[in-house]
């Protein structure tokens, strides 16, 4: 049998969810994320501008050769170039399978401590509860926990970690996590069209992609101004489908040099391009810098789910753009030296993806 992934580990930290449960009006400086030099907070977005929608329906059900079709088609293709994130309506995820996976996902955050504490990362994994990419003990941390698992393809996953998860979430978890592939490579399909790329290529390339979940639970924050909920950051996959699982707003998205808040929708998901895709399409899709901000009042919750190419791929721009752009703009490395690579670094906004750019 092959061995679960194993693609890096993580410093175990304390729960935010236990600290933010103690009666504090200030919080520990390790928290603090005013002296980020370069990450220094954007001024906040004042125009109306907003995250396009796109209908899926029209992409899924209509002819191809229809206008509705071709509008909509023009819509996805100029969000993924120009905002890379887009919320998309009429996805085809059944209401009763979201909402019971959102039930779950609570209870998961409200098990007794001592129940979560066995779902905590262990030194040498950073799967399970608690924070990604802190490498250092003076490192700055987010306010909030998470839960991270590999969930597909099956011989990826850390079985240990899934079967202590409770019963029905592990249904829902599995049931989730195959409707947001089938979702992933809808679209996929739909951007290889609208890039001009080979449909063949696109689904070679991911064909039984790596997918992880990470479900994000943000608490109330004594001092909002000084803390993030979650660092800025591109995602290293190639598209990360994003449930808000409550009306609190907190997503903002870095658009012409200004932090735009993404409003929850309740009958929407919200989709964003990651570094892998932007590398596939040569540079013409945008990976996109995000970050979490946090409240005073309300918790908030959600969960990404990361979709990425097949482990055994060589990643680089698609050869079928690479041809028709006449120049690839990144280099090429194995998946697993790249995975590898981006988990044992801080994350650090779209560092990553400059050091996989081709240097002229
Ligand atoms: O909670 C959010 O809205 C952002 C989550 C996110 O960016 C991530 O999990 O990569
Ligand atoms: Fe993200």
């Amino acid at each position: 049998m092959e061995e679960p992934i194993n693609f890096g580990r993580s410093l175990i930290v304390p729960s935010v969810q236990e600290l933010a449960k103690q009666p504090i009006t200030n919080i520990p400086p390790r928290y603090h994320h005013v002296q980020h030099d370069h990450q220094q907070r954007l001024a906040p977005d004042t125009s109306t501008a907003s995250v396009p929608v796109i209908d899926l329906h029209c992409l899924f059900a209509q002819a191809s050769d229809s206008s509705a079709y071709s509008f909509e088609l023009n819509k996805l293709h100029t969000a993924s170039k120009e905002w890379g994130f887009f919320q998309v309506i009429n996805h085809g995820i059944s209401e009763s399978l979201l909402e019971d996976f959102r039930r779950e996902i609570l209870n998961l955050f409200n098990l007794p401590k001592d129940e979560k504490q066995k779902l905590w990362q262990e030194e040498h994994n950073h799967e399970g509860f608690g924070q990604l990419f802190v490498v250092s003990e003076e490192q700055k941390l987010d306010w909030s926990d998470m839960f991270y698992i590999t969930t597909l393809p099956h011989n990826l996953r850390k079985s240990q970690l899934f079967k202590k998860l409770p019963l029905i979430l592990r249904d829902k978890l599995e049931a989730y996590s195959l409707e947001m592939k089938r979702l992933a490579h809808e679209i996929l399909n739909q951007m290889a069209k609208a890039l001009g790329m080979d449909t063949e290529e696109m689904s070679e390339l991911f064909q039984d992609g790596v997918q992880s979940v990470r479900m994000n639970y943000y608490p109330p924050c004594p001092q909002p101004e000084l803390a993030l909920g979650f660092s800025p950051h591109s995602d290293a996959d190639a598209l990360t489908i994003l449930y808000q699982l409550n009306e609190t707003a907190g997503l903002q998205i870095r658009k012409d040099g200004k932090w735009v808040t993404v409003k929850p929708r309740a009958d929407a998901l919200v989709v964003n391009i990651g570094d892998i895709l932007e590398i596939v399409s040569n540079g013409v899709y945008k990976s996109v810098e995000h970050q979490a901000i946090v409240n005073s009042n309300n918790k908030r919750m959600s969960v990404a789910t990361f979709y990425s190419s097949n482990m055994g791929i060589e990643l680089g721009p698609a050869r079928s753009l690479v041809a028709k752009h006449n120049v690839a703009n990144f280099r090429r490395v194995p998946l697993e030296a790249y995975f590898k690579e981006f988990f044992a670094r801080k994350l650090d906004g779209k560092l990553y993806l400059d050091f996989m750019r081709h240097k002229s």
